[in-house]
């Protein structure tokens, strides 16, 4: 079987970088391309000095259209606005997109939406088996409790994070929505503030809290009349994520073919979409 053929969108971000080392100590992936953005200082390093994985001939650029050529699969944890230009490109080249940028527009997700329509794309919030397990938990409490239990869902992430809800929050959110047979742009509540009136039974709220170096973490609350069910999950290390990425990468293709064209989260990828 060849190496699966990977470029890093975001290659010098904390994530990129944590992806460019795992590549290097993972079988049958090999890393041919790393991008940032036009202005960034990293441009023309070699990839893996930068990463910190010692030199892998690979160096930094900021246009994609030399990676276009023989790559497998792209996967991005970088800016929604790079994220949406670079789905269009790659939708145009048949090539796959792992997504993890989080902080997208409804319009960026339409977008994405789209370029699914050409090629295989897989995004989620949060690529952690964990994560995508706790959602499926959610789903399942809401369901099974209906509206008389409050549904809150708070985060907490390091200083640098500039988005918010987190986009775990918001697939939490989702699941939960979900298993009350709602839409959550129908009935999300964000960052209360000042004489917000009692709580309107149905909605789900959130809460972001930031400082520090925390990774990332994430609480479900139930919320009823003298109980109370807090679903939680912690994340320790990047690496967690990176290597959730990089499933879903070798995912993009059944053994040497190309999954069908389609948008996919990891529930999909890590089979818990019947969860
Ligand atoms: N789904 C998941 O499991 C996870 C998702 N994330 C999400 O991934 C994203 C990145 O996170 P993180 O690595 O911590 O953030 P960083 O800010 O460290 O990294 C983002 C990187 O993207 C670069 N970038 C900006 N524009 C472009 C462009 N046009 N082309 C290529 N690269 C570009 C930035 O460059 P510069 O800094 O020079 O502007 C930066 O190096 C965030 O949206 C975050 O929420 C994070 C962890 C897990
Ligand atoms: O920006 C981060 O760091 C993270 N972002 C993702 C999110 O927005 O949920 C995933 C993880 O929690 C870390």
């Amino acid at each position: 079987m060849t190496d699966l053929r990977i470029v890093i969108a975001g290659a010098g971000g904390r994530m990129g970088r944590t992806l460019i080392r795992a590549i290097a100590e993972s079988e049958g992936l090999k890393l041919v391309g790393a991008l940032e953005y036009s202005g960034s200082a990293h441009l023309g390093e070699d990839a893996g000095l930068m990463a910190g994985a010692g030199p892998n001939g690979v160096t930094v650029e900021s246009d994609v259209a030399p990676s276009l050529n023989g790559t497998d699969v792209v996967i991005d944890f970088s800016t929604p606005a790079a994220t949406v230009r670079l789905a269009g490109r790659l939708a145009e080249a048949g090539i796959a997109h792992v997504i993890g940028t989080t902080g997208l527009s409804n319009e960026d997700n339409a977008a994405i939406a789209d370029a699914a329509l050409r090629t295989v794309i897989v995004k989620s919030g949060n690529m952690s088996l964990g994560v995508n397990l706790l959602a499926a938990l959610t789903r399942r409490v809401a369901a099974t409790l209906g509206d008389d239990f409050d549904i809150e869902i708070v985060e907490m992430h390091h200083n640098r994070k500039v988005d918010a809800p987190s986009g775990t929050a918001l697939l939490l959110g989702e699941a939960a929505a979900a298993g009350r047979n709602r839409k959550l742009d129908d009935c999300s509540e964000r960052g209360r503030d000042g004489i917000t009136g009692p709580r309107v039974k149905g909605n789900i709220g959130f809460a972001s809290l930031r400082g520090g170096s925390v990774v990332g973490e994430h609480m479900v609350i139930f919320a009823g009349t003298s109980e109370r069910i807090e679903l939680v999950h912690k994340a320790e290390d990047r690496a967690l994520f990176a290597n959730g990425a990089l499933v879903a990468a070798r995912w993009t293709k059944c053994g040497e073919t190309k999954r069908e064209p389609g948008l996919y989260s990891m529930a999909d990828v890590l089979g818990l979409a019947d969860f």
